[in-house]
């Protein structure tokens, strides 16, 4: 049987690298962004980051097992300049990372500190590569935008249109369309300085095959919208047990270059 992974001790970061040898690598995500290595870099200011997304209905969430997904491959969607050369990259889904408390729950963290959860907008390069797939064997294949969530009192809009699909997919591969127009622009903040690095995927297998694109300023959403991420199940039968944390600590950075523009 396939080794199933996870974030318990038993099966979680600590071990993933047994069975996906590439978690055990030089260039793994997250990191904790430590703002004072942070360097600037004009050609990040000159060749601005520049993004354009499809608005979307119908497109399909799932749970994973892990936390939500939505998959949203879109042809007609650019994320290029910034840290990514003369390539483009395209949406190709989107998902999100949290904990058991507001405490916790980001992947990266800055300065030590943990955000509420942390929102991946996945890209492909599809300059270079001709799928998903055979992009993400490649140190260059894969683009994420992540963007912190801080708790507020207000309801963050976009979220609430994943939120109001998950009792419908309350267990692990269970499926089911949005039916709001999502577009990905609305989930970005509104400051766009962002922090930049060479990492990988932060699930297993781990390729290390992304460039990291961190913004600096979090998004808002509502303690309740947390708290419904947290009632998906990790099962797919009957069994409950409740996707509390799906986020992997920060992993040494090592000698990576971490850069910063503040657009
Ligand atoms: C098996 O292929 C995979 C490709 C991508 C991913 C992602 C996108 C993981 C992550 O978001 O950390 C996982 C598996
Ligand atoms: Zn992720």
């Amino acid at each position: 049987m396939a080794a199933e992974w996870g974030y318990s001790p038993t099966n979680g970061p600590d071990v993933w690298a047994r069975l996906f040898p590439q978690a055990g690598g030089a260039r793994q995500s997250p990191v904790d962004i430590c703002t004072s290595i942070a360097s600037s870099d004009s050609n990040l200011e000159m060749k601005k980051l520049t993004f354009a997304y499809e608005s979307q209905s119908d497109l399909r969430i799932l749970n994973t097992g892990h936390g939500w997904k939505v998959e949203a491959p879109q042809s007609g969607s650019r994320l290029e300049g910034g840290p990514l050369g003369e390539d483009i990259y395209q949406l190709e889904q989107f998902h999100c990372h949290w904990g058991e408390t507001s405490a916790e729950g980001s992947e990266h963290t800055v300065d030590g500190r943990a955000y509420a959860g942390e929102l991946h907008l996945v890209h492909w390069n599809t300059t270079k590569y001709q799928s998903f797939a055979e992009a993400a064997q490649h140190p260059d294949g894969l683009a994420v935008l992540g963007v912190f969530f801080d708790v507020g009192n207000e309801s963050n809009d976009e979220i609430e249109k994943i939120v109001s699909t998950l009792s419908e997919i309350k267990f692990k591969g269970q499926f089911t369309d949005i039916p709001d127009v999502i577009d990905p622009t609305t989930f970005l903040p509104s400051g766009l300085g962002y922090w930049t690095y060479l990492g990988s995927l932060t699930t297993p297998p781990c390729n290390e095959c992304v460039i990291w694109i961190v913004y600096k300023e979090p998004i808002t959403v509502t303690e309740e919208q947390l708290v419904q991420f947290r009632c998906l199940s990790a099962c797919s039968g009957e069994a409950e047990e409740f996707i509390v944390k799906n986020y992997r600590p920060p992993q040494p950075l090592g000698n990576r270059a971490l850069r910063e523009c503040n657009a």
